[in-house]
């Protein structure tokens, strides 16, 4: 099964061909992983269109960190080839934003230091980090003292943290494990424009899985919707409201539009 998620595909939630769709950035192909003699993918194909926002959803168990995760190179697949731009992912720069931010900060470092960490660690020189440091710090609007440690820091600048130091080496690939589940809502929509202004300003792909549908749609180009496992691909929804997207996005009739039909999609999967 092959699926693209390019703009240019006449038909986004259609299987189509093997070659990568024009415009494609990563390229899955004959994936396949098992728990346990389980299958929980099997020969599992799929096109990310360079420089856009797909998030994944679908019913609980479905696979959607295991997938993000072996195209991240976190979990090895038992089969497959994931290229991107036909690179292999040690010749490929990624970021990765984890769910829990209170496990993934270094607590030993301060939130500067956590953000200079992998700068330094790709030997930058100290003002060339500085300078990417600022930058970082100006583009979040940066309000609280970056030279306090992550448990000085609500959840929320932890999490905000943790995007500054995945974004810090302007990855070409930016994913993320549910980064709003533990945010409260005023954080949520601060880190969702954040997300937003970083997307435009680098142009960097980025992959996010969510369990909120809400979530799920309002920062997408397309949302890839899985099946219950064995886990295929349900459909891809396309969303084109252009951005910067506000809040007030959340009661355009595109935006219910897409939501329904996600929700509708979401809902037969979960049935099935
Ligand atoms: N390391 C592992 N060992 C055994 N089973 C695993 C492992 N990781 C995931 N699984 C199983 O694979 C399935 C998919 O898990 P995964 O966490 O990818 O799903 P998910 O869609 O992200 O789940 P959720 O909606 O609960 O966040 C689940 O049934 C899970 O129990």
């Amino acid at each position: 099964m092959n699926a693209s998620l390019s703009p240019s595909s006449e038909a986004p939630h259609t299987v189509l061909t093997l070659p990568p769709a024009p415009r494609t950035h990563v390229t899955v192909r004959g994936l396949s992983k098992a728990f346990a003699g389980s299958p929980l993918y099997t020969d599992f194909n799929l096109d990310l269109p360079r420089g856009q926002i797909v998030s994944i959803f679908g019913p609980n168990g479905c696979g959607k960190s295991t997938l993000m995760n072996m195209i991240a190179g976190l979990m090895p697949p038992d089969a497959g080839e994931i290229l991107f731009d036909g690179k292999t992912l040690r010749e490929t720069r990624i970021g990765y934003v984890f769910q829990n931010y209170r496990d993934a900060l270094f607590p030993w470092l301060s939130a500067w230091d956590n953000i200079a960490y992998p700068l330094r660690r790709g030997g930058m020189k100290p003002a060339a980090v500085r300078a990417r440091v600022e930058q970082l710090m100006a583009l979040f609007e940066i309000r609280f003292d970056l030279a306090r440690y992550p448990y000085e820091l609500s959840g929320g600048q932890q999490q905000t943290v943790c995007i500054m130091r995945a974004l810090a080496t302007e990855p070409e690939v930016l994913f993320l494990d549910e980064p709003f589940s533990a945010l409260d809502f005023e954080m949520t929509l601060f880190i969702r424009a954040k997300l937003q202004e970083a997307h435009l300003a680098t142009g960097v792909t980025m992959v996010i899985v969510s369990h909120d549908l809400e979530d799920a749609v309002f920062l997408a180009d397309r949302i890839l919707l899985l099946t219950r496992r064995p886990t295929r691909i349900a459909e891809i929804v396309p969303f084109d409201l252009p951005r910067p997207r506000s809040p007030e996005v959340m009661s355009d009739p595109e935006f219910v539009r897409v939501k329904a039909r996600t929700l509708e999609v979401f809902r037969r999967e979960v049935a099935a």
